[in-house]
């Protein structure tokens, strides 16, 4: 039991009707979940309008009602208040119900287009290993200190975030490190959380169905650091032409890292293979097991966030050099016979997909070809889908467009605008097969000894959307088991 005034600290009223001073037991943003005591909260959403839902709510037993426009029709005993954002009223209340649980550990929020869940899985392993007690909030899974958790967000709803954050502080964690999504902070999700820290990876093209302009896309991503406290710090990536632009008018300290840029962080990649890369970092020289130049990046900016949180230089590059690659990224599997080398990779935007397919055609050694297979997801920016299939068709030897999570639209209509990307002189190497397992099966038919395929955008997923379901489907399984018969 909660009293509704303590809930409500901090939140921008506008106007209350009934009392405040009133136990509730739970809050809610979804009408369906409302329990006799709770607090509902009217969100506008994309779909609906929870305020379509208030005498839903009161039905189910809401005690109180948190919107932005107050309902005509009135009910006797229930507490009406209104705000100026219900979005940022329900994080601000979900983090005084779970009582501040950001404020009892160290928070670290990564946000940027590409390299959220590589940054802070690394952050995660590098912690845990030297001995902290260490959770996870990413794209892949929660972690509470080794405890796995399923998740469907990158960054989930205010309750959900809370209440996990509150579990971590119950289990004793002393860091959590969180990806920040740009739908995140567009939805208030992480308003009301205290974060010791920020990092800024990039920003290239993505989720132009959700905002507006690239322009929109940026500024959302800065609120985060103009929301950053006093004391904490903004780490950014200062090679980005958007980098300086984020920690503009944050109150955090701005420490800048980069590879190509003077700044506080630097390093210079040495070598960059197959087996890792060798980078100097702060006159050291550092081997690391993650593959690629955008991976230098990753490292430099768990390293610098490392040191700003007081841990030992020597620690954190010894750390560092053990710390296995995360997964779904650049994950790759050989056949013992013919040297082939399957890599998946959650490469879902044009910068990803351009990244690894250059990291691949620098380190590949002889004149092995590249055979990629991709698809995009629907019902998601519809404007990468040719410039997915142009870089993919530019950067490979073969193509094959696919299908990746087709959710409501049809596959045939999303590979249509894919293939609208291919430009004349790459026509003779792209075929499209929309099944994607027959996708994945003819790469590896096509393939010769050395060759190299890279199966794009799904990492870790284990599942192929569509209408709403969810059908088992996980490309690094499709693709051992086609090797393994390869090797037979
Ligand atoms: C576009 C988007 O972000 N939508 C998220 C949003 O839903 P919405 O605004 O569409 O909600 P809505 O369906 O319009 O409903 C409005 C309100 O009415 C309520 N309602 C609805 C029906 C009812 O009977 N009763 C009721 O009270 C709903 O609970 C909601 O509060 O709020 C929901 C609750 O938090 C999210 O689950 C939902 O995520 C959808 C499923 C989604 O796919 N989101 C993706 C795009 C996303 O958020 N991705 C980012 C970034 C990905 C990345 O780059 O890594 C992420 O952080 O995961
Ligand atoms: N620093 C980076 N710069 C550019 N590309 C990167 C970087 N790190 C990873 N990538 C590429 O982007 C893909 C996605 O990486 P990752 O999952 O870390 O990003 P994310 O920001 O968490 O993505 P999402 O928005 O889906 O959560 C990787 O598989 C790789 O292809
Ligand atoms: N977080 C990203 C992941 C995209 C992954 C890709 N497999 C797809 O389904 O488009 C999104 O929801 O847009
Ligand atoms: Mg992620």
């Amino acid at each position: 039991m909660k009293i509704l005034r303590d809930i409500l600290y901090k939140v921008r009223l506008d106007t209350v009707i009934g009392s405040t001073d009133l136990k509730v037991n739970h809050i809610h943003f979804d009408s369906r979940k409302v329990k006799n005591g709770d607090v509902f909260i009217a969100l506008k959403g994309t779909v609906s309008d929870g305020h379509d839902f208030i005498d839903k709510a009161i039905e189910l037993g809401a005690k109180a009602i948190v919107v932005e426009d107050m309902p005509v029709d009135k009910k006797k005993n229930v507490t009406y208040v209104v705000v100026e954002n219900s979005h940022e009223a329900l994080a601000l209340m979900a983090a005084n119900y779970y009582e501040n649980p950001s404020r009892d550990l160290k928070l670290i929020g990564v946000t940027g287009t590409n390299g959220k869940t590589t940054t802070t899985s690394l952050l995660y392993q590098l912690f845990k290993n030297v001995g902290y007690k260490t959770g996870l909030i990413s794209t892949v899974e929660i972690l509470i200190n080794g405890k796995s958790i399923p998740t469907k967000h990158t960054t989930p709803d205010p309750l959900t975030i809370n209440d996990h954050l509150a579990a971590m502080r119950d289990a004793g964690v002393d860091y959590c490190f969180m990806e920040v999504s740009s739908h995140g902070i567009a939805q208030e999700r992480v308003a009301g959380l205290h974060f010791a820290g920020g990092i800024f990876t990039n920003l290239s093209h993505d989720h132009l169905d959700y905002h507006a302009t690239f322009a929109e896309y940026r500024d959302v991503k800065k609120r985060f650091f103009d929301g950053l406290p006093a004391g904490s710090f903004a780490l950014y990536n200062k090679d980005d032409k958007n980098g300086p632009i984020m920690v503009q008018n944050t109150k955090a300290r701005k420490l800048g890292y980069a590879l190509k840029t003077y700044t506080d962080y630097q390093a210079n990649v040495l070598e960059n293979q197959f087996g890792g890369l060798l980078l100097k970092v702060n006159g050291h020289e550092l081997w690391t097991k993650m593959i690629g130049e955008f991976n230098a990046y990753n490292v430099l900016a768990i390293y610098a966030c490392a040191i700003e949180l007081g841990l030992e230089e020597m620690e954190v590059l010894e750390a560092i050099s053990k710390l296995d690659g995360v997964s779904g990224r650049f994950q790759y599997f050989t056949t013992v016979k013919d040297k082939i080398t399957a890599i998946v990779d959650y490469a879902h935007t044009p910068d990803a997909l351009k990244n690894v397919l250059e990291t691949i055609n620098s380190i590949r050694t002889k004149n092995e070809k590249v055979i990629t297979v991709v698809g995009c997801g629907g019902d998601r920016d519809r404007t990468k889908r040719p410039i997915m299939a142009n870089v993919a068709t530019t950067l490979s030897d073969m193509v094959i467009l696919t299908s990746d999570n087709p959710r409501t639209e049809d596959p045939q209509a999303i590979l249509k605008e894919m293939e609208a990307g291919v430009e004349p002189q790459n026509y003779k190497k792209a075929i499209t097969i929309a099944d994607r397992e027959q996708a994945i099966k003819t790469a590896a038919n096509m393939a010769n000894p050395q060759d190299i395929i890279l199966i794009a955008g799904k990492g870790h997923e284990t599942y192929q959307e569509i209408n709403g379901v969810r059908h088992d489907f996980d490309d690094r399984l499709k693709i051992t088991t086609i090797l393994k018969n390869l090797d037979k």
